[in-house]
């Protein structure tokens, strides 16, 4: 597993506007809002069932209707290609 490149990183949040890299660190973060605490929880059910398959996971935190997920490769201590495959997975949910 390969860091992502330069060029690709920048095509990616580029194209989803909902991630951004994060300080201090070389990972991205996105923040999701829902009508209510179910639909919040159905959104992570459904990325961890991913997460699980791709044996990559993500760090995240849920307070009520708000999720918020930082992607990172702890293999490669950076973004590789595996978070932007997550990051557009979790995207296509995304309300
Ligand atoms: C042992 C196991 O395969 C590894 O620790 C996997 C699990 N999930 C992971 N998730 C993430 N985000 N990065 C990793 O490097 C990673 N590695």
């Amino acid at each position: 597993m390969d860091k992502l490149s330069a060029e690709d990183r920048k095509r990616f949040l580029a194209d989803h506007p909902n991630w951004t890299l994060v300080d201090g660190r070389d990972a991205m973060s996105a923040s999701f809002r829902f009508e209510n605490f179910i639909d919040a929880f159905g959104f992570m059910t459904q990325i961890a069932l991913r997460a699980e398959k791709m044996d990559h996971h993500p760090e995240w935190s849920n307070v009520y209707n708000k999720v918020e997920i930082t992607l990172t490769t702890h293999d490669v201590d950076g973004l590789s290609p595996r978070d932007t495959e997550l990051a557009a997975f979790i995207d296509k949910l995304a309300p």
